[in-house]
């Protein structure tokens, strides 16, 4: 997978070359490129945005520049690209997004700040049938789009295949079943008087695995009751009706 993210902070995006991504840039699993959008600007000032139409707080991103910007980087690889636009007033970005775009060629990021690129860039880019998609990764207000990059970046970049050590745990993290992961413990039994749960150390799998379920079920009604009514009719057994 080719990964290009374009931003008026390149080193805001440094910590993906770091860890798991990192590793997964030296194995040659993803090929990460970072690009300044002042490279695409033509004033001696280097502006990126102006004042709103409308009036208004903040300033909104010109489109000139992100258009040249745009065209530019998606001419450096001829693979077809999702073109991703963090904002606050996308659809939400969930496992299912990172599952889907796991598996394209290329994902291209573009970092707007919090009061948004010029609406014209995307109407540019959806009418020569490029792929765009407006995303939020929550309902909060950052200044930019940068960090919520990384966290797409993450999300999607540890389902690839050969990037995790253990797929299997892909497989079981929070959300794949569509229910919260249950409580985990490791050593020592017993840490500041908590021993861990019997029922751990017992080697009965079938008993672990039902006791781990029940934990999963229980949190995900406390703490996201609106994923557990999400869930498909025949996701819950009789034993998990049961709890
Ligand atoms: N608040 C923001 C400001 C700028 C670019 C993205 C966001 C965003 C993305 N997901 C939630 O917020």
């Amino acid at each position: 997978m080719r990964i290009d993210v374009i931003t008026i902070f390149p080193g805001y995006l440094a910590p993906l070359r770091e860890a798991l991504l990192g590793r997964a840039i030296s194995a040659g699993l993803v090929d990460l490129a970072v690009h300044d959008l002042r490279t695409w600007t033509r004033d001696v000032h280097q502006a990126v945005d102006d004042a709103p139409y409308g009036g208004g707080p903040g300033m909104v991103m010109r489109p000139q520049v992100w258009g040249e910007a745009l065209d530019a980087v998606l001419a450096l690889d001829e693979r077809p690209a999702r073109i991703v636009v963090p904002t606050p007033a996308g659809r939400p970005f969930t496992q299912a997004t990172a599952q889907a775009w796991s598996g394209d060629e290329r994902l291209l990021f573009t970092c707007g700040r919090y009061e948004g690129i010029d609406q014209r860039v995307v109407d540019d880019a959806r009418r020569r049938d490029l792929t765009v998609d407006e995303v939020s990764i929550g309902d909060y207000v950052l200044v930019g789009g940068e960090v919520a990059v990384l966290v797409m970046v993450e999300a999607v970049v540890r389902l690839l295949p050969g990037v995790l050590g253990n797929p299997a745990s892909a497989e079981q993290d929070s959300f794949s079943d569509g229910l919260l992961e249950g409580p985990a413990f490791t050593r020592p039994e017993v840490w500041r008087g908590l021993a861990v749960p019997d029922v751990l150390r017992s080697g009965n799998h079938a008993k672990i695995a039902r006791w781990r379920r029940d934990r999963a079920l229980e949190r995900t009604a406390e703490r996201r009751p609106d994923l557990l009514a999400a869930l498909p009719e025949d996701a819950l057994d009789d034993a998990d009706r049961a709890f």
